[in-house]
């Protein structure tokens, strides 16, 4: 069985889980820069990516954000399991003070919202009844609306450092994720057995 896993902030979590399932997790541990690991089937990337290589089939089952999974509701994967880690949310926020997302609303009937997660801000604001421009960003959105370039965010936040290092507030809260186990359909017929053993004991760890 090939499972995606994810770099970055979901990865030793994700990891500590695999050794419960007796996968020897060591060779990925010591090296990062390597990305296939044929011996433990394990292959590493973005947790934005799972997703794709889950759904062509290229892993049989994977691990990321309920974030990456709600951005792209299109992507044809099963979710089995919340893993609890990598908990985190997303949220509207501001530059502390007066509201300038507020105060664009009523003076021009729109505002400018800078993020990683178009489809999901847009529904929100949208369920919401507001009126917004998304500017799509790759990364490091805090940015944007300290220069001008937007009203307002939506992005995850953990700890809430780094929305406050860069003087924004929460404004208001759009959802929580937490890591969760995937498996690709045609995989989770074949290997059912296999992929349901997993399930379980992950569940129970
Ligand atoms: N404090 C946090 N900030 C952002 N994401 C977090 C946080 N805590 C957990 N996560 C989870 O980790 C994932 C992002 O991980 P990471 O920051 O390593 O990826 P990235 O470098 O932003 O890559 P990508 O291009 O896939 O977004 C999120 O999708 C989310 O599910
Ligand atoms: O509330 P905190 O604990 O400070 O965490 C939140 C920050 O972490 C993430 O950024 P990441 O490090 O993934 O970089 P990015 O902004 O380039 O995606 C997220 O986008 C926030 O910027």
């Amino acid at each position: 069985m090939r499972i995606a896993v994810p770099r970055g902030a979901l990865m030793r979590e994700a990891l500590d889980l695999l050794d419960v399932l007796g996968i020897d997790t060591a060779e990925v541990r010591s090296n990062d820069r390597k990305l296939l690991f044929e011996e433990s089937g394990l292959i590493t990337m973005r947790p934005s990516d799972v997703p794709t290589y889950v759904e062509s089939g290229a892993a049989d089952i994977g691990i990321t954000g309920k974030d990456v999974l709600a951005e792209h509701p299109e992507r044809d994967v099963y979710e089995l399991l919340d893993l609890g880690f990598g908990r985190c949310r997303m949220v509207f926020a501001t530059v502390d003070g007066e509201d300038p997302a507020a105060e664009a609303l009523r003076r021009l009937g729109s505002m400018r919202i800078a993020t990683k997660y178009p489809n999901m801000a847009s529904a929100y604001f949208e369920k919401t009844g507001r009126q917004v421009e998304i500017v799509e960003v790759k990364g490091s959105v805090e940015l944007a609306p300290l220069t001008g370039m937007v009203h307002g965010i939506v992005d995850l936040t953990a700890t809430g450092t780094t929305l406050r290092e860069n003087g924004l507030v929460i404004r208001e809260e759009i959802s929580v994720a937490t890591a969760r186990l995937i498996a690709n359909p045609v995989s989770y017929r074949v290997k059912a057995a296999e992929i349901d053993a997993v399930v379980e004991k992950l569940r129970g760890a």
